[in-house]
């Protein structure tokens, strides 16, 4: 079996180099005439899987892509020619959920306006907005969700309409999918007239997909008001942000929110799993396996922490100061947006660091959180 993965894609000979020949290739630049006899082909994001991609690919069977988004998967196309296909729903939301966390708990600091004070605005309620939800109301955050479709199902929660959202709101986070079509498509989501209805002093957080924000009324609007503050994950025309946004934010990345080690394990290991199924073989591989252990093993508490010890203990796992400054230094260098991300390998999530309680009093609100507890 011959097997093409995205070169940024870990463990991939851990879980498939079993399966037969691996080959790595350069996602973003990967062409037609790479892939004319394989069987497996496994990449990210930056790979647009069409019709141009695959139209000689003969015995292709299976395509995986390790993230969440499918918006680079022609899905129409692989299902008229009866190729399978998974992505990784769920697989890196944690790491989303944290990253836009911590994040809001370094403009707390740096503006010394405690994130407690705080009300919440959530847009899209699937796996990533809920993992944000879950950290915040774990530390007693107050949240308001907005979201039409999951409005419309079983699920218990309480829904706003975008406008009262935003009326309402100190701080905004988004989480949909990239959509064009639909009932309420998510492209420029957040175009002039909605960024204009920002309330003053409001924090606008961005990890979803560049474009469900209009970077240049962005621009326009942070050069009239300098009270918006932002944290950009994710950028309207990627690999190549616009360069005169980026100083016009808070905290600047390369769209890596979701790149914890452990995200990227369970991305992989659920391509694994897709595969298997396919090829209706029970895999013998797991995860525990894959991730080494955290260079800090254990913080003991002798005291509840407040906000600030809550930020120290996040920057032991992830300290996201670390990525804004890369970024901002490298970002315009020849294709130093990807290079970020492609070497981007020292990230964990909050179960990594384990916490011993030596304070007494209840602390299980950070094991809510997510970080791994001796008797917490
Ligand atoms: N920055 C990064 O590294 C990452 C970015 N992403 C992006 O985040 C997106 C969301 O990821 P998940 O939460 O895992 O997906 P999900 O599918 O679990 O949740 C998305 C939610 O958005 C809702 N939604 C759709 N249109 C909406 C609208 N117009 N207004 C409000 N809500 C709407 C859906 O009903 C759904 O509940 C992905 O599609 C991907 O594009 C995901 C992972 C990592
Ligand atoms: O899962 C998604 O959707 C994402 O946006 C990914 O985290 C992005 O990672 P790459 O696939 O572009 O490496």
């Amino acid at each position: 079996m011959k097997i093409v993965a995205d070169e940024n894609m870990p463990y991939v000979d851990a879980l498939f180099g079993d399966l037969g020949e691996i080959i790595r290739v350069d996602g973003r630049s990967l062409q037609a005439q790479q892939l004319s006899d394989i069987d497996v082909l496994l990449v990210r994001s930056v790979t647009k899987v069409n019709a141009g991609l695959l139209a000689s690919c003969k015995n292709l069977q299976f395509v995986g892509t390790a993230t969440i988004g499918m918006d680079h998967i022609d899905t129409q196309y692989l299902d008229s020619r009866e190729i399978g296909y998974a992505n990784a729903p769920g697989c890196n939301a944690t790491a989303v959920g944290e990253y836009a966390f911590i994040a809001m708990l370094e403009l707390a600091r740096r503006f010394s306006e405690p994130l407690k004070d705080k009300v919440v605005g959530i847009v899209g309620a699937g796996n990533t907005g809920s993992a944000v939800q879950k950290c915040l109301e774990a530390y007693g955050v107050k949240t308001l969700l907005h979201d039409p479709f999951v409005a419309q199902s079983a699920d218990p929660r309480a829904f706003v309409s975008l406008d009262r959202l935003v009326e309402l709101c100190d701080v905004i986070s988004l989480h949909v999918p990239l959509t064009k079509t639909g009932r309420h498509p998510t492209w420029y989501l957040f175009d002039e007239k909605r960024l204009a209805s920002l309330k003053p002093g409001t924090w606008l957080l961005n990890c979803c997909r560049g474009e469900v924000i209009d970077n240049r009324a962005l621009i326009a609007l942070k050069r009239q008001r300098e009270d918006i503050k932002l944290v950009l994950d994710v950028w309207e025309g990627e690999p190549h942000p616009m360069p005169e946004l980026v100083p016009l934010t808070e905290i600047a990345t390369p769209h890596i929110a979701g790149y914890s080690l452990e995200g990227k394990a369970r991305g992989t290991f659920m391509l694994y799993q897709a595969l298997m199924a396919r090829l209706d073989k029970s895999g013998d591989k797991s995860m525990d396996s894959l991730l080494p252990a955290l260079w800090s093993h254990a913080v003991t508490l002798n005291e509840q922490p407040e906000e600030k010890g809550l930020l120290t203990l996040s920057r032991l796992v992830y300290d996201l100061r670390d990525d804004d400054e890369l970024f901002r230094q490298r970002f315009l260098n020849n294709n130093g947006f990807d290079l970020m991300r492609k070497n981007h390998k020292h990230r964990r999530e909050f179960s990594a660091l384990t916490l011993a309680n030596n304070a007494c009093s209840d602390v299980d609100w950070l094991s809510n959180i997510g970080f791994s507890g001796v008797g917490l």
